[in-house]
Order: C-alpha cells, then sequence, then structure tokens
C-alpha cells in the first residue's frame, strides 16, 4: 500500500519539459505527489512549435497500462493529449473498470497553434471519454469545438458549461479563460452553481504547457482527497504563480516555473 498518494498522466512527451507528461510530473512533484505516465504520442516540439508527432501504436499503450493497473492502483488520473479515436476508446475501457477520479483535459491544439487531436476524434471524445470525468477542462477554443457553439460572452461561456455537464455528462466543467481579453477569469459550473475565479493577466508570452499544468495540480489534489472546489483554487493560485515567475526558457513560448509556488 502506497505512502503517497499518486497521480497517473496518460498524454504526450514533450521533449522540452514545457507541456505533456514531463509539465504534469514537475506538477505533481511539486505537489507532493508520486508521478506516473502512460505515453500516448511522442512529439519533435519546442517552444517555438510541434516540428513533428509519433502516435505509440495502441496495443503498446494497452501493455503500459496494464503495467500500471496491475501493479498499484493511482489515486487520481488526468489525460492530455490523446491523438487518435481507438486510443480513447482503449483509455476509456480502464477508467470504466478502475473508477478513479479522472481530470480530462482534451488537448486539441498546442500554444504554437500545431494540431495534437484529429478532427474524426472529436465524437470518441465527447461519447465516451467526457462521460467518465469528474473535471474537464477546456480552454475557450476546446470548448467551442465540443459544445458546438462560438463562445464571445459570459453569457456564452454559462451555455456551454451546462452543454457539456447536463448533456454530455461531465460531472464538473472548468472552462479556462486563458485566451479572452482581460483577466483571465477560470469559470467551474458542478451542476449547482457556476463559481469563477480570477487573476489579473499577465502580459507575457510564456505560457507553453499552462493547461497541462492546471491539469496536473487538478490531479494532484484529487489523488490528496481534496474536493473540486479546493483542487480549482489551489490549481488557479500554482499556474498564476507559474506563469508569473516564468524562468524564460527557450526562443519562443517559453514554459513555466514549478518551483515558486507557495501555498499562503
Ligand atoms: N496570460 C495569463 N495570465 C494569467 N493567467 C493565465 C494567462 N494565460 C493563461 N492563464 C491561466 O492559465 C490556465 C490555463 O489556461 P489556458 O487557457 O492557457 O489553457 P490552455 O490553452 O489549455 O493551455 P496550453 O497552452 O497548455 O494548451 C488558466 O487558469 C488560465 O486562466
Ligand atoms: C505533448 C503535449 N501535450 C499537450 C500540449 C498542449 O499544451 C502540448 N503542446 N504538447
Amino acid at each position: 500500500m502506497s505512502k503517497l498518494p499518486i497521480g497517473l498522466t496518460i498524454a504526450g512527451n514533450d521533449p522540452t519539459g514545457g507541456a505533456g507528461i514531463l509539465a504534469d510530473m514537475k506538477a505533481m512533484h511539486s505537489r507532493e505527489v508520486y508521478g506516473m505516465a502512460v505515453i500516448t504520442s511522442l512529439t519533435a516540439q519546442n517552444t517555438l512549435g510541434v516540428q513533428d508527432v509519433f502516435n505509440v501504436p495502441v496495443d503498446f499503450i494497452d501493455k503500459e497500462l496494464k503495467s500500471v493497473f496491475d501493479d498499484e492502483l493511482p489515486h487520481a488520473l488526468k489525460t492530455g493529449m490523446i491523438a487518435e479515436a481507438d486510443m480513447m476508446t482503449l483509455v476509456a475501457k480502464y477508467i470504466k473498470k478502475y473508477k478513479i477520479p479522472y481530470v480530462m483535459d482534451p488537448v486539441m491544439i498546442a500554444t504554437s497553434g500545431d494540431r495534437l487531436m484529429t478532427d474524426q476524434s472529436m465524437n470518441t471524445l465527447i461519447n465516451e471519454l467526457i462521460p467518465l470525468a469528474d473535471i474537464i477542462t477546456p480552454n475557450l477554443h476546446e470548448a467551442e469545438a465540443i459544445a458546438g457553439m462560438k463562445i464571445t460572452s459570459e453569457e456564452d461561456i454559462k451555455v456551454a458549461l451546462k452543454i457539456m455537464r447536463e448533456d454530455m455528462g461531465a460531472s464538473n466543467v472548468i472552462i479556462k479563460g486563458g485566451h479572452l481579453e482581460g483577466d483571465a477569469i477560470d469559470y467551474l459550473y458542478d451542476g449547482n452553481d457556476i463559481f469563477t475565479l480570477s487573476a489579473n493577466r499577465i502580459d507575457t508570452n510564456q505560457t507553453h504547457g499552462t493547461g497541462c499544468t492546471f491539469s496536473a495540480v487538478l490531479t494532484a489534489e484529487l489523488a490528496k482527497k481534496k474536493s473540486v472546489m479546493e483542487a480549482f483554487k489551489t490549481a488557479k493560485a500554482y499556474i498564476t504563480d507559474a506563469i508569473q515567475n516564468s524562468p524564460n526558457i527557450g526562443r519562443g513560448n517559453g514554459p513555466v516555473n514549478h518551483f515558486s509556488y507557495k501555498e499562503d
């Protein structure tokens, strides 16, 4: 029996460590959660963009998942980049079987604008993964693609939140306002209320992997048995601090800082 909370990420690798499983590991480690990672795709990527993608064959992802689950059950898991529909179906099978708190980050496009999920996978993401999720964390563009509507106002955000919970079956939905104008406001809908957390927008391009980091902190907090609301507050405080103190690595959209966040 593990003496530490364990978080599992099922996601892609960014060799420069700003996004994907490496960002997830850094965030979980910093939140004092033991991290495990099942890799779905290798990307050749840096702060300037994605140069290439190699998808791990589905039968090998199956072996990775089996190795993890046959040995020790994680206390919470997240998914990030899952490029193709058959990978999603496989992952859904494990989540259904083991019923572990699940955070789904619907990664579709990198900060650089490069595509990380095929268009044909959208129906599978909606039908097979979203209904299993305790929290889904779309950014504005992902929320538009999933809910099938344009989002230009707070009213639109509220409609999209409700579509993703009431119609699609996610238990909690967080729409991240990182790509809106003005303050960085995130919206959580838990079926009863809509809660918002706001931070001053930091004027920077050092936002590579912010979404991965945010959902990894949520996962770490759920692994520690924190409530969704507590996890939301911690993830927001962590990412704001991590962007503010970004280490200025690389020549493009640089990564965030996983050393600087200290709890009050
Ligand atoms: N410039 C900023 N200043 C303050 N907070 C920000 C900024 N950009 C993003 N955030 C916050 O970072 C978190 C991640 O949001 P974002 O919308 O950037 O996710 P994402 O687009 O999925 O990330 P990624 O770039 O990894 O794909 C949210 O809490 C958001 O409000
Ligand atoms: C591997 C990977 N996952 C997620 C993202 C989204 O930031 C990215 N750029 N790369």
